[in-house]
């Protein structure tokens, strides 16, 4: 019998449920999960009625489904339009996000992103010697700061030696980090412009801000001899020609970059942090990557054109990305018509969402999935619609490659570079914004590293 009718889930208000998914979005999820099953109904202030699913065939379905029917662009759009505008890959839909993708999806692919792995651990050994000697320092800032050099290298093109650079970098985090962490982006009602100094205000003018920026680099580029060559990003971009002969305008070129440092600067720091903190943590899983790396490494240097071999360590990252969610729910889908899913038709304007978490702890998929075991990964990549940490389909995160280089790159330096401790008994998750972050931007201090003293020996 067919029913046009949602899952079931709680009764609170949707202003009640807000309120306990941001005080503690996995207690939210688990008291979700263990009173209505694997689909459930929940509800925010201001937002469409959301269906979250941790069920891989049910995740098949969302992701396979037809991009006319589910618009991943209009739910990305409700939550990052302020920033982005709605004409980029992020916010598109349809034929229009095909296109679009197509061409922004270039510079990401095999090859070009290879080109960024000798960038990428000098970025990271330079920050790591700038990292205090003495005493607890938390490590999470110093993973951004790592992030978003690298996306400043990479993306734009740009490094210490670009005038004005300190002013630039401060505004592309702070346009990152509203873009994951700000609750008014969540609640449209929020978003009232009272002059400078109001929440809304300073957010506008910090976007206002980046864009001169950010409007003056691509000018700059544009008449810049090296062009032809450059291999960053934002030149990609400029250069690139979709198959109808059409280029980016700088405006479309604008809101693709804003959108990259949103979607992979935060994501990015976040998940370094925790594979940082399951290494501490588990020092003979750090043992044997730092084995599989020995071969790699000699007189200071590190062959980075073979991590990308190395199994262990894409296993380790795989491990941490699943037992260490990113972000509770993430990859909405809003229905433009009807979708029948189990034994219920949803009515069009619901969202599909996806629970990372819910289904990375699931016992059917992952025995004891509280266990940290690399060897899960180890010979048998992870399938599909039961590891969805870039979520799938035609939206699949356009910078995985990127992400995972950039994952092994850093997290290679950190092992061979540093003996790094954990300097708090437990490590809590906390909600901060959309993401999952350890307590206290996760305390630390350096400790022995048989790699630094032979180095300084020497
Ligand atoms: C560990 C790091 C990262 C994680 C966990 C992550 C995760 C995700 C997820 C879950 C999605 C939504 C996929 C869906 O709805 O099916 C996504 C989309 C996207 N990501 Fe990432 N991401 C990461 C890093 C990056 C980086 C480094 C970039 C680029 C610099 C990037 C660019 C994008 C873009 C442009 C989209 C939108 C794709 C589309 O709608 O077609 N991400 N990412």
């Amino acid at each position: 019998m067919t029913r046009h009718e949602l899952p079931p889930g709680l009764s609170a208000s949707a202003a009640a449920q807000g309120f306990r998914f941001f005080q503690n979005p996995l207690s939210f999820l688990d008291q979700c999960v263990e009173q209505f099953g694997d689909l459930f109904t929940i509800q925010f202030p201001g937002s469409r009625k959301q269906v979250c699913l941790s069920n891989p065939e049910d995740l098949k379905e969302m992701y396979t489904g037809s991009p006319d029917l589910l618009h991943a662009g209009e739910a990305a759009g409700s939550v990052f339009s302020p920033l982005t505008g709605w004409n980029c890959t992020l916010t598109l839909d349809g034929e229009a996000h095909a296109r679009r993708r197509e061409l922004v999806q270039a510079p990401f692919r095999g090859g070009h992103v290879e080109r960024h792995a000798g960038a990428m651990y000098a970025i990271a050994t330079a920050a790591i010697e700038r990292w205090p000697r003495t005493g607890r320092f938390p490590l999470q800032p110093q993973m951004q700061d790592i992030a978003l050099r690298i996306i400043f290298r990479t993306v734009l093109g740009l490094d210490d030696t670009a005038p004005g650079h300190a002013r630039f970098l401060k505004l592309i985090s702070q346009v990152a980090s509203l873009g994951m962490g700000s609750k008014m982006l969540l609640i449209p009602a929020l978003r009232w412009d009272l002059g400078p100094l109001s929440p809304w205000g300073r957010i506008v003018r910090i976007v206002r801000d980046t864009d001169a920026l950010l409007f003056a680099e691509i000018a700059r580029k544009r008449t810049d001899p090296n062009l032809a060559t450059a291999e960053d990003v934002l030149s990609l971009l400029i250069r690139g020609e979709g198959k109808d002969g059409l280029r980016l305008t700088d405006q479309e070129i604008r809101d693709e970059t804003v959108a990259l440092l949103i979607a992979g600067l935060e994501t990015t720091a976040v998940a370094l942090t925790w594979v940082a903190e399951r290494l501490m943590a588990l020092p003979d899983v750090r043992e044997r990557l730092r084995a599989e790396l020995e071969p790699l490494h000699s007189n200071g240097e590190l062959d980075v054109s073979r991590l990308t071999a190395l199994p262990y360590l894409d296993a380790v990252l795989k491990e941490s990305l699943r037992s260490r969610s990113l972000s509770p729910i993430c990859g909405g889908r809003v229905l433009k018509a009807p979708m029948r899913l189990r034994e219920y038709e949803l009515p069009a304007d619901t969202v599909l969402i996806n629970s990372p978490y819910l289904l990375h702890r699931r016992r059917d998929l992952y025995s004891e999935p509280d266990d940290f075991r690399p060897e899960r990964f180890l010979g048998s990549p992870p399938s599909a619609h039961k590891w969805t940490t870039f979520g799938g389909g035609n939206r699949r995160c356009l910078g995985q490659k990127f992400a995972l280089l950039e994952l092994k790159v850093v997290t290679s330096a950190m092992v061979l570079q540093t003996g790094l401790e954990l300097a708090t008994p437990r490590v809590v998750p906390k909600a901060d914004g959309i993401h999952l972050v350890p307590a206290s931007g996760l305390p630390v201090r350096r400790g022995t590293c048989p790699y630094a003293k032979a180095a300084a020996a020497s």
